[in-house]
């Protein structure tokens, strides 16, 4: 292989050594950066035949090397000025997902381009609004900032598709006598729908949103065993045979399909729904984070200025404030929008960051020894609905 010189090879070291961001790189440049700093992965800007791809250049090293243990994870990406979309977000965000591993080079012709992918892995990676992004990159003088379509290709990339976006149908649904929300959501591609929490008295209701909207329903999902009205799920798969039940394994109830912590929930393309082990006010509650972390149905784990009870269905106080405090105000964005499966207030949806701040149960500080006694003292009175709903529920709804 023929040796490459250029007359000045650009690298900008980052995060103390563990991201080099570069142009052109002469055959001296590589492999000092391979050898000195062990490179992991690297990422290359430029079609794979252009010359100056170090990929030969790295693998003829390795193949000197036979200690080493792992291969470099070597791969092409090219950006120019007319591929700046979907794609390519989508193909550099999947590579920093699962491929990227630091000490890494992300290489292109004068380390401008390079700045690409950096900055969309620092939003992702420390939850960064674009202007926080941007500043940051600023901060570092990453040459990217100067060039307007690259900061117009990381607006679009890097600004979180919530659901008010277009992707994602989205209803909030309520019935009135549990003061419950049943929640619709549609992939609008393919139209494909489901139902978080239905209840048996709105079921018609639910139906004709559906049809009205040119959705086909999937799934019902229950965010637990409710003890306060009947599910609708039962009733639903009565009428629309295609439809399957949907609840945590930990419910101790009946459903056509049983998910656990971590399982996805999807329907179409769009709606993706990770389950979130959120237990206390039952065993088997679950709260689905949408996505993006955009946005978190919380069933009645967490709800606007309260929480679920936990003195009954094998509630447990402690165990909420872990739940909810660890995963939920520990685990999404202050941004990420909380709907609740309740509001007896007429209220209607929340932010993480607001409960953390202003939550009186679980918020502002509280310990988990002031949860505990703050929920002692609640007293509510049973649900007058809690006889004729839990047995049906544990069927998912289906009459005795
Ligand atoms: N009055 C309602 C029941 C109200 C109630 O107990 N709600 C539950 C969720 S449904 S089991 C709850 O956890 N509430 C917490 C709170 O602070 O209110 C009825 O009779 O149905």
């Amino acid at each position: 292989m023929s040796e490459k010189k250029s007359d000045q090879s650009i690298i900008k070291p980052l995060e103390n050594n563990a991201v080099f961001l570069c142009g052109d790189l002469d055959d001296l440049a590589v492999e000092s950066l391979w050898n000195e700093f062990g490179i992991q992965s690297w990422l290359y800007l430029n079609p794979e035949r252009n010359e100056w791809n170090p990929r030969a250049k790295v693998r003829s090293f390795e193949r000197k090397e036979e200690g080493r243990e792992e291969k470099t994870r070597f791969k092409v990406i090219p950006i120019d000025g007319t591929n700046l979309n979907e794609h390519l977000k989508n193909d550099l965000l999947e590579y920093m997902r699962t491929e990227f591993k630091t000490p890494a080079v992300i290489q292109c012709s004068t380390a401008t381009r390079a700045g690409i992918p950096y900055v969309l892995y620092l939003a992702e990676k420390f939850s960064l609004s674009f202007e926080t992004a941007m500043r940051v990159a600023r901060d570092m003088e990453l040459n990217v900032t100067t060039r307007e379509n690259f900061v117009q290709f990381l607006k679009r990339s890097i600004e979180k598709k919530s659901l008010s976006d277009s992707e994602v149908i989205f209803r909030q649904l309520f019935e009135k006598e549990s003061s419950t929300y049943t929640y619709l959501l549609g992939c609008a591609e393919t139209r494909e729908c489901l139902l978080i929490d239905p209840v048996l008295e709105t079921v018609e209701r639910d139906l004709r949103v559906v049809d009205e909207l040119g959705l086909k329903l999937k799934l019902c999902v229950n965010t637990h065993c409710h003890a306060d009205h009947i599910t609708g799920s039962g009733e639903i798969k009565k009428m629309r045979k295609e439809v399957k039940s949907v609840i945590s394994k930990r419910a101790g109830a009946m459903a056509d399909v049983l998910i656990d912590e971590g399982d996805v929930v999807q329907v179409g393309t769009s709606v993706k729904l990770k389950c979130l082990a959120t237990p206390g006010h039952t065993d088997g509650c679950v709260s689905f984070v949408l996505g993006d972390n955009t946005d978190v149905f919380t069933g009645d784990a967490l709800l606007i200025r309260g929480c679920g009870r936990t003195d009954f269905q094998g509630g447990s106080s402690e165990t909420l404030f872990d739940g909810v405090t660890g995963k939920l105000f520990g685990g999404l964005p202050d941004t990420c929008k909380v709907w609740p499966a309740h509001d007896y207030k007429g209220r209607m949806v929340s932010t993480i960051g607001e409960e953390k701040r202003l939550n009186p149960r679980l918020g502002a500080g509280k310990t988990k020894e002031e949860f505990v006694q703050i929920m002692k003292d609640l007293n509510l009175p049973y649900p007058k609905k809690i006889d004729a709903s839990l047995p049906r529920n544990l069927k998912c709804g289906a009459e005795e």
